[in-house]
């Protein structure tokens, strides 16, 4: 069997390009699938609105998914613009021939023009049809109506009408927040069930008119990666930030009037030499790899000493001593990256990560420690520093290795910031990494190792989750490490030396 998965959009046909079956089938083929298209009707439209709808009779509709289904395995199925009662029910009979597949359906009712797309007396087989599917993608409008209320004034509101439709039609609900008025905090999505929210992920908005299409788009996208990954929560991840790509280069395209709503970029991503999305490239999906490593640091005694303030001054005095020894090193992979990054910009990022290491974070060692000779590393350290010279022989290897460092101190760091009070006496350290500077330098890391892995090759990604999740270990045990089990003069051979020479020459 081919790894590309089968994808069938049943919808109607916007002739400008930007929605319907062109979005899908172009969503479809930037996600990774085989796209084929049965169409309930043929609008004429463009950027600026809809002038016709032609509706071909039902019974086509069925010949049509005859056709495919007699000859072609489906793997998942996007329904979109249905039209009429009569093209509902005829999807609804042919899903029930079908062996189980996997069922995205965009309720669509009214495009963004504001033209009606579904006949008014369809809602009872479209609410029919919302039993037979896996999830449902209404924007706002559309999920208020499936709710029976008006339009939530609030995402809040919208999550509880969500929860509602998906305990009421035992389906999935993608609730959409492209037309959310509060534009404060990010674009949020969100998969509900009937117990509540499973997953919320939340992009930046895109400042762009050039929105057409975003819902067709993101619906197949879901039901490709869907059949891609076999997780509705991965399928959304991956989709969410596919579309954001294509939203945010959406104005290079110039297709329709500056008084319309132009497409999205589909292929803006591959275009710029990116892969389909690809789980293994999900380095959220690095992270959930990482929790058991993560539940070991909060529940080490140096950790948890660390935040109440028990910890012994001598303990944390040979940690810091040890850290100040990697930072060095850490700087000097920093420098690395950024001597090796694709574009101005990472390039940057890296430096001045490296300035800061160098500045902020070596001025608390010295603080504290004052200025003797450095120490030897421990065996911990020179492993850990090792496993980071290794990974200096390719960019986004190296990248992947450094983001352990900057993700899980963010991450125990702002946990533990809860228990800063007045005299607590690593105050210092808790501040230092609950700040908004790290914060903001983390996510930018993140953001930065997350474009680099959608380029990378499959076999480079795997690389890179695996330096990635040895970094991880290699900060548990640096965390574990205390003044007994150190060995000054062990196998500190790394240290000292212009390591980045060494790496390249091997
Ligand atoms: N300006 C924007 N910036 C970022 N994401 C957006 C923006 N507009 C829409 N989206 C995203 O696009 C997807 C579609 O959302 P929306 O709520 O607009 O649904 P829709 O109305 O069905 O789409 P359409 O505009 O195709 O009718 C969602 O993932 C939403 O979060
Ligand atoms: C054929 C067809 N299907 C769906 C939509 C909805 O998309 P949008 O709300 O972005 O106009 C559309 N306009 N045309």
């Amino acid at each position: 069997m081919s790894a590309v998965p089968n994808i069938l959009s049943i919808a109607g046909s916007d002739p400008s390009g930007g929605a319907g079956i062109q979005a899908d089938l172009k969503s479809i083929a930037a996600c990774g699938g085989y796209g084929m298209a049965a169409i309930t009707a043929l609008t004429a439209q463009n950027t600026r609105g809809v002038t016709g709808v032609h509706i071909p009779p039902a019974e086509f509709l069925s010949a049509q998914l005859a056709a495919i289904s007699e000859d072609v395995r489906v793997d998942a199925v996007k329904i979109g613009m249905l039209g009429t009662a009569g093209a509902i029910r005829a999807v609804t009979g042919w899903l029930r021939t079908l062996p189980r597949v996997p069922v995205v359906l965009d309720p669509v009712m009214v495009a963004t023009s504001g033209d009606r797309l579904l006949a008014a007396d369809a809602d009872a087989a479209l609410r029919a049809l919302l039993r037979m599917v896996d999830v449902v993608t209404p924007n706002l409008a559309e999920l208020a109506v499936l709710a029976g209320e008006p339009t939530a004034p609030s995402w809040e509101r919208a999550l509880t009408q969500a929860r509602a439709v998906a305990a009421e039609y035992g389906v999935l609900v993608l609730a959409k927040g492209g037309h959310l008025a509060d534009r404060r905090g990010g674009c949020p999505d969100a998969l509900v069930d009937s117990r509540g929210v499973v997953l919320e992920v939340v992009a930046d908005w895109a400042n762009t008119r050039n929105t057409h299409g975003t819902g067709c788009s993101l619906s197949s996208a879901l039901a490709t990666l869907y059949a891609r990954t076999g997780s509705w929560p991965d399928a959304l991840r991956l989709g969410k930030a596919w579309l954001g790509r294509a939203l945010a280069d959406a104005d290079a395209l110039d297709v329709g009037s500056d008084a319309g709503h132009g497409p999205v970029h589909h292929f803006a991503g591959l275009w710029a030499g990116e892969r389909p999305p690809s789980p293994a490239a999900l380095v959220d999906t690095w992270w959930d790899a990482i929790a058991g490593v993560r539940e070991d640091i909060d529940a080490l005694a140096f950790v948890r000493g660390l935040k109440d303030g028990t910890l012994a001054r001598a303990d944390f005095e040979h940690y810091l001593r040890q850290d100040a020894l990697y930072l060095r090193t850490y700087a000097q992979a920093l420098s690395r990256a950024s001597a090796l990054a694709p574009d101005a910009g990472q390039q940057r990022f890296w430096a001045s990560a490296a300035a800061g290491c160098l500045e902020e974070e070596l001025q608390l060692h010295r603080t504290r420690l004052g200025s003797g000779p450095p120490p030897e590393p421990s065996a911990t350290t020179a492993a850990y520093l090792n496993h980071l010279t290794a990974s200096g022989r390719t960019y986004p290897v190296l990248v992947a290795a450094i983001l352990p460092c900057f993700w899980l101190y963010q991450d125990t760091g702002s946990r533990l910031a809860a228990a800063h009070r007045d005299g607590h006496p690593y105050a210092d350290w808790l501040a230092a990494y609950s700040s908004v500077e790290f914060d903001r330098a983390t996510r930018e890391a993140v953001a930065v190792v997350q474009k680099v892995a959608l380029r990378a090759r499959e076999d480079e990604v795997a690389d890179m989750r695996r330096a990635f999740v040895e970094s991880a270990r290699h900060e548990l045990l640096f965390f574990a490490q205390t003044e007994a089990d150190g060995d000054p003069g062990g196998s500190g051979a790394a240290f000292g030396s212009p390591r980045w020479a060494v790496a390249r020459a091997e």
